[in-house]
């Protein structure tokens, strides 16, 4: 993999701290340099009297926010990612040396990149025209062979967050993000929603893969020894049932990512410790397969986003869907939820996922109600995936009707639907 190791200046930082409405701001790069500047920050109030128009710029602003009256909401988003902005920024002088080279002293595979971390990311250096993608983890992550699916032939980048994945694409390090949003055994990856909301990244689209466990450790270590096992969160979860009887002995402890914690022990040369990771990880950091399909399910699939500065434009001749986030205020009544999905359920529209959050402003609601006392109402930001394609007439409709129950409306994205049977991806992949 091609390294990345550059100084550059970091003239990003006093136009994002100075400049709040321009964090927005477009870079481009040619030999490094930083050669021109768009801004698109404020196109609110949106709304469809004559449907979605064909064109990238219609569409565009018809991507950022259709609607906000919740004026403190929005400038709290902005507050939190000019705060984020701030620490990425918060390098001690103007130039970084943005190296992703392994360093010596790592013991593992020499030619395996190091996540990128939340002080390394300035503006990106020119990359020619292969297609960068930030994901989060180390090589052998699932989420690195999720970023290969959605773009063959692209090169990954590895982040060490998810918050990072987001940003490497807004500074323009990354040309896109691919992201975890959703487990078929383990369920949401709430982190990622509440980043979409934060940052102004696109869904493009979305990739559903396989994930297929090992329980990895190192050569020549037998299972009865394991006292430990190290893992991301959501594997541990997958394999729960598994681990309970393979290492029933052993402490259970939540790591970065999968192919992390392999690392970890390669590096540390652990012999009382196990991972859960993909065989991939286990051929990149020289461990062995204690036991290989440790998935509680057989059908362990995760869905990824795909995420760009840019959205595409959606289309109809292809199954498309959409997803939307959206929040009410207590004078819009108590069934804006049933409201706003009845808007698409007349129009037969399907819905193909819901998920609820905390208010990031406001989650919980105090309201006095006489003698009795105080209720303690929990306030939700909603995120909806729809079957249907922003450039149909119903979907526009319907999203027309939500606008006027809801306090604040955005489309994330309307992007292809993935539709490839997960017996085309490579068993190394996974
Ligand atoms: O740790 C990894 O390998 C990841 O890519 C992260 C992740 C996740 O966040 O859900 C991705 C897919 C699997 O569901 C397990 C972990």
């Amino acid at each position: 993999m091609q390294a990345v190791s550059s100084a550059f200046s970091c003239d990003l930082k006093p136009l994002i701290k100075t400049n709040p409405t321009a964090k927005n701001a477009r870079f481009s790069h040619v030999n490094g340099k930083r050669v021109s500047v768009r801004c698109s920050y404020r196109s609110e109030s949106f709304s469809f009297p004559n449907g979605v128009g064909s064109s990238r710029a219609d569409w565009q602003s018809s991507c950022a926010i259709l609607a906000s009256k919740v004026a403190s909401a929005e400038n709290s988003i902005i507050g939190g990612l000019a705060d984020q902005v701030a620490a990425v920024n918060g390098h001690s002088n103007g130039s970084v040396n943005l190296s992703l080279v392994p360093s010596e002293t790592n013991n593992v595979k020499p030619g395996l990149v190091q996540p990128l971390t939340n002080t390394d990311l300035s503006p990106a250096p020119s990359h020619g025209s292969t297609l960068r993608v930030a994901y989060q983890g180390v090589p052998g992550a699932y989420s690195e062979a999720a970023a290969g699916k959605a773009y063959p032939n692209s090169e990954a980048i590895p982040c060490d967050q998810f918050d990072v994945a987001f940003q490497a694409v807004e500074l323009w390090i990354a040309d896109r993000a691919v992201l975890p949003v959703e487990n078929s055994l383990g369920g949401s990856i709430h982190r990622n929603y509440d980043l979409l909301l934060r940052h102004r990244l696109h869904i493009v689209g979305e990739v559903q893969i396989p994930v297929h466990h090992c329980l990895l450790a190192l050569p020549g270590v037998r299972a009865d020894c394991i006292a430990r096992v190290i893992s991301h969160p959501q594997a541990l979860a997958q394999t729960e049932g598994s681990l309970n009887k393979l290492t029933p002995r052993a402490a259970i402890e939540a790591f970065h990512d999968t192919a992390a914690a392999a690392e970890y022990i390669a590096t540390n040369n652990l012999r009382d410790t196990a991972a859960v990771a993909s065989a991939r990880a286990a051929e990149l950091y020289g461990l062995q397969i204690l036991a290989d399909g440790i998935q509680d399910d057989a059908g362990n699939v995760t869905r990824f986003l795909m995420l760009a500065r840019d959205p595409i434009i959606p289309r109809t001749d292809r199954p498309f869907k959409t997803s939307i986030v959206f929040a009410a205020q207590e004078h819009q009544g108590t069934s804006v939820l049933f409201k706003v999905l009845s808007a698409f359920a007349f129009r037969n529209i399907s819905l193909t996922k819901i998920e609820s959050r905390p208010h990031h402003n406001c989650p919980v609601r105090v309201v006095e109600d006489g003698s009795v006392g105080t209720k303690k109402h929990f306030e939700y930001t909603f995120y909806v995936d729809f079957e249907a394609s922003m450039a149909e007439a119903r979907a526009q409709n319907a999203l027309a009707e939500v606008q006027e129950y809801t306090s604040f409306l955005r489309v994330l994205g309307s992007y292809p639907m993935d539709m490839a049977p997960w017996s085309t991806l490579p068993s190394e992949d996974v």
